[in-house]
């Protein structure tokens, strides 16, 4: 091997689902210590590319080499052989295990018959200390912050003895001060020799972190290039092939009346311990208010409860005056309630039923789609045509299984049933979780365009970029309480991260007081 051998080199990688090319001919070099950024539109082959790396899925045709050498890559387990390790999203810890416990899970090291945690908890100390993962190996998960439940996940692969980590949206659910830790780290591991590949629509992340990004456009690799000196606009218009704007143009708000109230709400988590306590909180007609927050500070249990998917315990929700606490959700969205889940796997789509099934799914009962009882699928289809082409869906037909399609799309595809119907509320939480810049733009003019209408708006969202553009107020919650309301205008990032971490309004601008004074 020369020194200038990529760690990994895929080469002409054309997957195919029947007919249609998911990668058509894409060709990937990282070289060692280097941090890749893979770029590309929802649905432009990301995932599936990563998919046949770590063994997940086959190519139809093209060749993988490490380190110079044809390997083939049939198993997720030969791609953790190959030392090939996978940073995702989606948390897979295990709350009541500690730190040690969870790492080791599956590659336990014995010590007669016991299990050997006090050797592998010395062993993790090390890794944390030579790439800087601060992280207590005897902590238990449920203890410990989501940044650091991140730091257990690259640990893991680190333990497994991974050369090279695929980081997938690693910042979706970070604080700006974690996102900021984790972007060190990176440079901590490549620095010592490991190789990340990096998969984010985070254009500014990219450029405070990557050496080198790669271009994905239509399943095909369309450049190559070094990092330095581009601009995020440069890589946005790239990507797209077209021009995307990152702020979306607003009038001043003009609120009218209170059309979604919630009084001193509390509702209980699957555990059963208050997840809600206490909230409070008025949305108007016309307006956007935004509610910031680390992930697991109650948002997801205050929308289930607002909609009907889970029990409140106590307190009420009232739609323009009409009590709707602990209504059936059907009832509460024929009141006028359009949500957009966080979870759009759970809660948003039906993955078996084609996407054209998924577009009709609050209204399939209803006139033109059912008539007499009897369901119309020429409907079904007309208003699936409709809302793919305004949406920009991209699928391969609208009879397509909701499941087969990128996360990006299934999102859109979400979004554009729910903010297609006429409601009074529209509450969206991550509306725009894995969507690329271009889809964001869009989806963001559509919620703004619900409020000019005169509809209210709930948007919850750990993007405070996303918080910050959209919203005329914010409100921030801790530990299911609110921390702090505040206009949009007056607040930035770092202000809102603070919050976030429970300080107070008075207490966040003396301590960034302090910071600009030192
Ligand atoms: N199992 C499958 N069957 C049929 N089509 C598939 C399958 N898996 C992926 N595809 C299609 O391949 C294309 C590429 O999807 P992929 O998930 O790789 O995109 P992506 O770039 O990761 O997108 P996103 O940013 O939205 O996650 C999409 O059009 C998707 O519908």
């Amino acid at each position: 091997m020369t020194e200038s051998t990529p760690v990994i080199e895929m080469r002409h990688i054309i997957k195919k689902f029947g007919d249609f090319a998911a990668n058509d001919d894409i060709n990937l070099q990282v070289q060692q210590g280097e941090i890749h950024a893979l770029l590309g539109e929802n649905g432009a082959g990301k995932s599936t590319l990563m998919n046949i790396l770590t063994g997940l899925l086959q190519p139809t045709s093209g060749e993988i080499l490490i380190n110079g050498e044809k390997v083939s890559v049939d198993s997720p387990s030969k791609s953790d052989a190959l030392g090939i390790g996978m940073v995702h999203q989606h948390f897979m810890l295990i709350d009541a295990f500690t730190v040690t416990e969870n790492i080791i899970l599956g590659s336990e090291v014995t010590k007669g018959l016991s299990l050997d945690t006090k050797t592998a908890a010395k062993k993790i100390q090390a890794l944390s200390d030579q790439y800087g993962l601060s992280v207590d190996p005897m902590a238990k998960i449920s203890d410990i912050s989501v940044g650091q439940q991140q730091r257990v996940e690259i640990l893991k692969t680190l333990y497994r003895g991974a050369d090279i980590l695929i980081f997938d949206e690693p910042t979706a659910v970070l604080t700006p001060q974690e996102i900021d830790e984790l972007i060190v780290i990176m440079h901590n591991l490549a620095q010592e020799g490991k190789s990340i590949i990096l998969i984010t629509h985070k254009l500014d992340e990219i450029r405070a972190a990557a050496d080198t990004v790669t271009v994905i456009r239509s399943g095909k690799s369309i450049d190559t290039f070094p990092v330095a000196g581009v601009s995020s606009q440069e890589l946005a218009d790239l990507m797209v092939g077209r021009e995307v704007s990152f702020k979306t143009e607003k009038e001043v708000a003009q609120p009218g009346k209170v059309i979604l109230s919630i009084n001193n709400l509390e509702v209980q988590d699957a555990r059963r311990v208050a997840a809600v306590k206490n909230f409070s909180l008025d949305v108007r007609a016309g307006e956007i208010v935004g509610l910031a927050g680390i992930d697991g500070n109650g948002q997801t249990e205050l929308i289930q409860g607002i909609t009907g998917l889970t029990k409140v315990q106590a307190g009420h929700v009232k739609l323009k005056g009409e009590d709707i606490t602990n209504k059936k959700p059907r009832h509460i969205t024929e009141a006028g309630v359009g949500h957009i889940p966080e979870d759009r796997l759970r809660f948003g789509m039906e993955v078996e039923m084609t996407l054209s099934e998924n577009l009709s799914l609050q209204t399939y009962y209803k006139q033109p789609i059912s008539k007499s009882g009897v369901l119309q699928p020429a409907e079904m289809d007309k208003l699936a045509d409709k809302l793919v082409q305004e949406f920009d869906v991209r699928a391969a037909s609208i009879h397509v299984t909701a499941g087969s399609m990128s996360g990006g799309n299934q999102q859109k595809a979400v979004v554009a049933r729910e903010l297609n119907r006429d409601n009074d509320l529209v509450i969206a939480a991550q509306p725009t979780r894995g969507l690329d810049v271009g889809a964001v733009e869009y989806i963001h003019q559509r919620l703004i365009a619900q409020r000019t209408a005169g509809k209210a708006v709930l948007v919850v969202s750990f993007e405070l970029d996303e918080i910050l553009n959209l919203s005329d107020r914010i409100a921030v919650i801790n530990d299911g309480k609110i921390v702090g309301i505040v206009d949009a205008q007056d607040t930035n990032k770092q202000e809102l991260g603070l919050l976030m971490t429970g300080m107070s309004l008075t207490e966040a601008r003396a301590a960034l007081k302090e910071e600009v004074g030192s």
